[in-house]
């Protein structure tokens, strides 16, 4: 069973933490959690926007291809976005659309003309135009909302990892990057995680979400839970998943109880 803890002083805002015995039933809530609020938007408004990052949290969405979802969760409304990209072509072992085709979209009826890749034959200052272009005119067609406070487009859901450095999307600790608040889909060419070049949608995009899922298991991220989770440093030195300041949603840590095995003030089972 999950258990639900209360986040540390040290994060912005409301943050929910659910702490799962396994990396098994970490996998199980989610696809539980994801379901719920994609059978909301497709309910309320017949689209569902979801966000997807790399790494972990394809393997951590894999429930969501199995009974009852898979027959349950209402596919044609769904529109597929990613927080971040590489760019390499779409067949490259590193691409982050591969690694979400072969492990859940390939698996799960969502129309290809609504899962929004990047345009794999520009380089990255392009590539990330051309997805700010397009995230442009899917608010025009309704598809993707807006923040009424701030314009910038508001995703339905965001699931995300984060490295062991705190990064989240690819906004990595003490870059420029992080300070981006002007455009919805940047570029870097630096990135410090291989391969160094990316695009991401940048922390103003990020903070309207509606609901983010923060998705961390095992031991690899241990000590940036700590600090996010579990700190009372100063705000001088917050990792950029510390950064994240929602205006208006839902933040969530899934995690199992190998990621909070550093925190103090973790809930007991
Ligand atoms: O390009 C990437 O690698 C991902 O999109 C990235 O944003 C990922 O979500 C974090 O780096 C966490 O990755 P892990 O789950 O592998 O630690």
């Amino acid at each position: 069973m999950a258990s639900e803890a209360n986040p540390a002083e040290c994060t912005k805002g409301k943050q929910r933490l659910l702490v799962s015995e396994t990396e098994e039933e970490l996998a199980v809530a989610l696809a539980k959690y994801t379901a719920e609020i994609s059978d909301k938007y497709t309910r309320e408004r017949g689209a569902f926007t979801v966000v997807l990052s790399g790494g972990y949290l394809i393997h951590g969405i894999r429930k969501l291809v199995e009974s009852p979802y898979k027959e349950s969760v209402d596919w044609a409304k769904w529109h597929v976005f990613w927080v971040d990209e590489r760019v390499v072509k779409k067949d490259h072992v590193d691409s982050n659309y591969k690694l979400a085709y072969d492990g859940f979209l390939s698996k799960v009826p969502i129309p290809p003309s609504q899962v929004y890749s990047i345009n794999d034959s520009l380089p990255a200052e392009g590539a990330a135009d051309d997805y700010e272009a397009c995230l442009k005119q899917l608010v025009k067609t309704g598809i993707l909302e807006v923040s009424a406070s701030t314009g910038f487009p508001r995703f339905d859901l965001m699931l995300l990892g984060m490295g062991p450095d705190g990064h989240i999307a690819s906004l990595f600790p003490g870059h420029p990057l992080l300070k981006e608040n002007q455009r919805w889909v940047t570029f870097i060419r630096d990135s410090p995680k291989p391969p160094p070049q990316r695009i991401t949608f940048t922390f103003p995009v990020i903070d309207a979400s509606a609901y983010i899922a923060m998705v961390v298991a095992g031991s690899g991220e241990v000590d940036a839970v700590k600090k996010a989770l579990g700190c009372k440093d100063s705000s001088s030195d917050l990792l950029p998943v510390q950064m994240v300041s929602l205006e208006d949603g839902e933040f969530t840590w899934f995690t199992d109880k190998e990621a909070v095995s550093k925190l103090q003030n973790k809930a007991s089972p």
